[in-house]
């Protein structure tokens, strides 16, 4: 699946931080984002997410927009997952069921040996019983991540996924997302600061004062 953001113009109240981006997330590609703080990276990912409707421009899921008439579409927006900044975890809920979650609210048979072994790629494994107060800040975002892979959603947006990592880590998590765009076709857009893992990216864009470079 392939995400398109064409002419993508955004303005909190009359200060306009995004003039204008085109950006090609392609099928079984990691595309790596970089650029200052305040550069409008964040404010990006979450329109390319179905989470912000910009002030002008489209971003079309596959053939899909994503907004109709300034509202998100919802079965387009079913096909992103976003890893937010802040790492957002069911606070009483464990990390397995963080990733179980939508399955058991939705029906669906829980997938517990891919779980298991999302949470084993993110090192996690002897704390999948955990809630996530009883986590590090690094840790819940690994748990962040996992619970993004496991739905299996062809697009994935993560805000700094490798923020609060060490080098191995941050490294294990760009790998799982590497491949979670390589081996399942999808769409990956990773917010990064981490300079010493871009070789894993397929493509490595810049953006500073809401352009790209
Ligand atoms: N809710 C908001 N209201 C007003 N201005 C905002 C709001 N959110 C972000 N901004 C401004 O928009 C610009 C882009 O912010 P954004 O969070 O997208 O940047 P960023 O590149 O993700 O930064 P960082 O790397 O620090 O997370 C900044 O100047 C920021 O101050």
């Amino acid at each position: 699946m392939t995400a398109v953001l064409h002419d993508i113009r955004h303005g909190y109240g009359d200060v306009e931080v995004l003039h204008g981006i085109d950006l090609d997330l392609p099928a079984g590609h990691l595309v790596a984002l970089l650029g200052p703080s305040g550069s409008g990276k964040t404010t990006l990912l979450a329109i390319a997410g179905g989470l912000l409707t910009p002030t002008a421009g489209t971003v079309h899921i596959n053939e899909s927009p994503l907004y109709v008439r300034g509202k998100v579409d919802r079965k387009a927006a079913g096909n992103t997952a976003y890893v937010l900044q802040a790492s957002a975890l069911i606070g009483f809920l464990t990390v397995m069921d963080n990733l179980l979650v939508r399955d058991i609210t939705t029906g669906k048979k829980p997938d517990r040996k891919r779980a298991e072994e999302l949470l084993d790629a993110v090192d996690l494994a002897a704390k999948a019983g955990r809630y996530p107060s009883q986590l590090s800040g690094g840790e819940r975002q690994r748990a962040a991540v996992a619970a993004a892979l496991y739905t299996q959603a062809p697009v994935i947006l993560a805000d700094e996924p490798t923020a609060a990592l060490d080098r191995e880590r941050g490294r294990a998590v760009m790998e799982l997302l590497a491949a979670h765009a390589h081996d399942r076709d999808a769409a990956v857009l990773v917010v990064t600061h981490d300079e010493r893992a871009l070789d894993l990216a397929d493509r490595v864009v810049r953006i500073e004062d809401g352009r790209l470079g």
